[in-house]
């Protein structure tokens, strides 16, 4: 269980938002403020100013919202204006979270004097919504002429259920209460009848003459309207369904609502609040169970009801719902006297549950159901696309009645982070900070690493508190986030928080020891049983049920496998070579369509299409396979793959006004098709400077240095450690020297694929120097020996390193220089000290850098584990050479050696001291996978 009481400071220290902040957060661009400016004379001109000042300028503010148009009084500043129609807005529209602190006895005597304002005269001649319902029923011939079902009242009024919630917080949840305390404070006034604890009406009649000319009025428009609503039964195991529901001129559309669930009236229905969207008026209709008498505890009858929950209705508007629901999006507005009605889709059921989960409001607002995943990792803003982790989790958190998450930020400093993270530190003012790190785990054999005193660390804490049970601690997660800017430590949080949601829900049959030990490697501590009872309501659509797979396409032939073993798909590539292609930490840009097919071709439906959707590659932030694919694609090149289909639900989502047909079609043997074509790729943000601040880029004068290097040595072998995509060995093809057998190492398969590409295509068609006679690439890791690559001439270890763990990259210089065993050794690697230049520069093609002028200074690249100082660099390349007997020189690219601060890329080239090795090794280890291989023009493929 979680501390409590520290809490309860900060969440009450929280500022109320100002009205116009409010409707922002509401309605966002949705809200409308136009200013109309007035003169008005002024009655006494001031005396003394130099010209008679008969007028004076006021501003009238009117705010047009989806639901409600106000207009403010007049003020002199435009500011006051909107801030006063800000204020009406809110006030009309009842949002308020809650009345301000009212005592539960002043909350009633509101109460009742809000339903006494209902049932006056000029009540009907208001832009109330409720105003519509009574104006209908002074219209009826039954015996019920000015009648109205009680739980309509609450339905349209949110301040009546604000009221509600002060005389019982359960009320939030649950309507029948609601509709008892309507009962209940209406039996207190004199002005309201309530008739069979089910209708509610004005206490005597209408002024003469005056009921003939509310039926004059325009109330209902159309005539013989059909609207689609939806059938959503109690029972889990019976799917939700269309259902049309008709209304005629002469019939009050409750009563056709009471009608489809087998009600004797429309006084028997219960409303649920709205559902969706600020503007929507769709909400949930159900049959009340019963009489509604829920203020008295009766436990016996709370147990039936329980029984006859509708669990995905009341998921879905948070609101307890009984029996067999509809949902329909019909009503009266507080912008017209007619009544609005639109269809509801099947689909449209769908994308609200999958708005409720963890993900799904990441995929919905990036219109890409099928194709986008949450990503797993927030990297820089300028990659992030669709809204921010920490707006997802904030909605994530009002949809399920949570209160706001809340973020705190601690900055800690270089001292602080050495003090957190070590055991040997030394901590004298004079001294810099730092942490030792065990080279091969001994304690005398240390590589020390030293912080600048204004590195900063960004700890970032995330609490979510419960609403109904504050301020108890729900979810709790530290998240240190060296070297960035504090915004960036809060989305990283939030999104750590998210993903743990998200796979809870994905699974929502994972034991709770697995969740929790999830959680807690992430730094996440959850208090489980609070957690699970807070989010209960939902456990309906994380249930398996919603979430069932359709049966897979286990026939799915051979042809149709999309994905082979080694998390490659197979894609059927389209176009030629352009060369240009998306790698981790770019963001690609695609077009895409996702069609349903079935294997015998009877089903083609197009589920999904984006003419231009960018993402990040390498952080989950689209499905797998089509990661996989893009990145074998060049620009302008498509494809084709197929998967196999995802859950039932996300299909339905996705697939818009034919949710119905494909929801009664058998999807036995169906499959997904992806089409897909690569528009554009942006590089990482490192070579993006690289690019634009040096010229040439400083890749190519890497590669510059190195080919000096080899003819200096008349090298003949050469091994690329980290080779990645394989620039350095195609680039080597290029120039003329005396190698004659190259290899690659690399740890990414995906970019192995692509080095072996670009070089089986130039070995095989362009007449190269006939000095190569052999190519290799290797999977594996740098940090382990393969004796196939044992005594190379040169090795080369090109901004490789800082990729690595620190203590990974001291390994690999230990393995290297003692087992491997090149001649010459070239690692690079950029210079922390040239960082400020970098970030300062008005060349930047990315605003990441310029953003945050005050923020400390930031590694170039979110993969960067680490990135050293000069000075650091030196300490480790001097360490290492004497070890293992090899001589040490340093130089750079990019920028000046002479001038501070150093180059922008530094290097270290290691020579072997003797050229005779003292022990030969003589052992086999070949830990690598060969990928692909080019003998002397016979190639063999893995
Ligand atoms: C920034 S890229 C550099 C690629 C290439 N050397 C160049 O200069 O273009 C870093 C590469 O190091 C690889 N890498 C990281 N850790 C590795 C390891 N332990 N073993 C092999 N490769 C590794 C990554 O997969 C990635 O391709
Ligand atoms: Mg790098």
């Amino acid at each position: 269980m979680l501390e409590t009481e520290e809490i309860s400071k900060v969440a009450m220290e929280q500022p109320a938002l100002a009205p116009k902040a409010f409707i922002h957060q509401k309605f966002g661009s949705k809200a409308l403020y136009r200013i109309e400016e007035i003169k008005q004379p002024i009655e006494t001109s001031c005396s003394g100013l130099p010209f008679a000042q008969n007028v004076q300028c006021l501003y009238i503010c009117h705010l047009d919202l989806p639901e409600l148009s106000v207009r403010s009084d007049p003020f002199p500043r435009k500011k006051d204006a909107e801030h006063a129609a800000a204020k009406m807005a809110i006030e009309k529209l009842g949002l308020q979270s809650k009345p301000n602190n009212l005592t539960p006895q002043e909350a009633l005597g509101e109460l009742v004097g809000r339903l006494n304002g209902f049932f006056t005269d000029e009540f009907l001649f208001s832009i109330h919504p409720l105003a519509g319902h009574i104006k209908v029923a002074l219209r009826r011939a039954d015996d019920h002429v000015g009648m109205i079902p009680i739980s309509i009242v609450a339905g349209c009024d949110v301040k009546v259920n604000n009221l509600c919630k002060v005389l019982n917080p359960k009320a939030a949840s649950d309507p029948l209460l609601v509709v008892s305390l309507i009962i209940r404070a209406a039996q207190m006034s004199t002005a309201i009848l309530i008739c069979n604890e089910r209708w509610i009406c004005k206490q005597g009649s209408y002024p003469a003459g005056f009921s003939q000319s509310v039926k004059n009025l325009a109330v209902v428009s159309a005539e013989n309207m059909h609207v689609k609503a939806l059938f959503i039964p109690l029972s889990c195991d019976k799917v939700v369904e269309t259902l049309t529901l008709n209304f005629s001129e002469s019939q009050y559309y409750m009563e056709e609502i009471a009608r489809k669930l087998h009600s004797a009236d429309s006084s028997h229905i219960v409303v649920s609040r709205t559902v969706g969207k600020a503007a929507s008026e769709m909400r949930l209709y159900f049959s009340a169970p019963g009489v509604p008498d829920r203020t008295s505890d009766n436990v016996e009858r709370n147990v039936n009801l329980d029984m006859s929950l509708n669990e995905r209705a009341s998921y879905l508007c948070g609101q307890n719902v009984y029996g067999d629901a509809i949902m329909a999006n019909i009503g009266y507005t507080w912008k017209s006297t007619d009544l609005f009605y639109e269809d509801i889709s099947l689909s449209s059921y769908y994308r609200l549950i999958l708005g409720k989960l963890p993900d799904g409001n990441y995929k919905l607002s990036r219109g890409a159901i099928l194709a986008a995943e949450l990503p797993t990792m927030y990297t820089i803003r300028s990659n992030w696309r669709g809204p921010t982790p920490r707006e997802l989790l904030c909605a994530f958190c009002r949809q399920h009645q949570l209160a706001e998450p809340l973020f705190s930020i601690k900055s800690l400093d270089g001292a602080e982070i050495a003090r957190e993270h070590c055991e040997f530190k030394i901590m004298s003012k004079s001294e810099r900070p730092y942490i030792d790190v065990k080279v091969n785990g001994s304690k005398s054999d240390l590589h020390r690493i030293e912080f600048d005193r204004a590195t900063s660390t960004f700890r970032c804490e995330v609490k979510i508190i419960s609403k109904k049970r504050f301020p108890l601690v729900l979810i709790k997660c530290s998240f240190d986030d060296t070297h960035r800017k504090e915004s960036d430590a809060v989305q990283s949080a939030a999104l750590k928080v998210l993903s743990w949601l998200n796979m809870y829900s994905r699974q929502p049959d994972i034991p709770m020891e697995s969740l929790l030990e999830f959680a807690h490697a992430d730094n996440i501590i959850v208090s489980s049983k609070d957690l699970l009872s807070e989010l209960s309501t939902c456990s309906s659509a994380y249930d398996t049920k919603m979430r069932k797979n359709f049966s897979l396409v286990s026939s799915c032939t051979a042809r149709h496998r999309a994905v082979c073993d080694k998390g490659m798909v197979l894609c059927k590539i389209d176009g030629p070579d352009s060369g240009i292609f998306a790698t981790p930490g770019s963001v690609a840009s695609i077009s895409y369509a996702v069609v349903l097919m079935k294997a015998d071709s009877s089903l083609k439906e197009v589920l999904e299409s984006n003419d231009e959707f960018e993402f990040e590659m390498g952080v989950g932030a689209v499905i797998n396979e089509l990661e996989s694919c893009v990145s074998q694609l060049t620009v302008n090149q498509s494809a084709q793959f197929i998967v196999e289909l995802p859950s039932r639900d996300l299909i339905l989502s996705a697939a818009g006004p034919s949710a119905k047909f494909i929801s009664q079609s058998s999807l036995h043997d169906c499959f997904l098709e992806f089409s897909v074509k690569l528009l554009q790729v942006m590089d990482p943000l490192e070579d993006r400077i690289e690019q634009a601040l040096f010229s040439p880029p400083l890749s190519k004068q890497r590669l510059e240095f190195a080919v000096e290097r080899i003819n200096e040595l008349h090298a003949t072998s050469l091994v690329d450690f980290g080779c990645g995509s394989g620039c350095l060995l195609d680039s080597l093809l290029d120039h003329t020297t005396t190698l004659e057998k190259i290899a690659g190492v690399d740890i990414s398969r995906k970019s192995l694929m692509r080095a072996a590409k670009v070089l089986h295509l130039k070995l095989s068609t362009t007449p190269i120097r006939k000095s190569i006679r052999s190519a290799v690439l290797y999977d594996g890791s740098i940090t382990n020996f393969d004796s196939r690559l044992h005594e190379f001439d040169i090795a080369t270890c090109l901004e490789v390193i800082e990729h690595m763990e620190e203590d990974q990259a001291c390994l690999f210089g230990d393995i290297v220089l003692s087992l491997f065993c090149p001649i010459v050794l070239i690692v690079s690697t950029p210079n922390y000290e040239y960082n400020p230049i970098l970030q300062r520069s008005s060349v930047l093609p990315s605003r990441e850098y310029s953003e945050d002028k005050a923020a400390s200074v930031r590694f170039r690249n979110h993969d960067h584990k680490f990135e050293w100082t000069r000075e650091q660099f030196q300490l480790w390349a001097n360490n290492l050479a004497e070890r293992h007997h090899y001589s040490v020189e340093f130089s750079g690219v990019g920028g000046s050696g002479d001038m501070e601060p150093g180059f922008a890329s530094q290097i270290a080239v290691f020579k072997r001291a003797s050229n005779q090795l003292e022990k030969p090794y003589l052992g086999t280890e070949i830990p690598y996978e060969v990928i692909w291989e080019w003998n002397n023009g016979s190639i063999y493929n893995c």
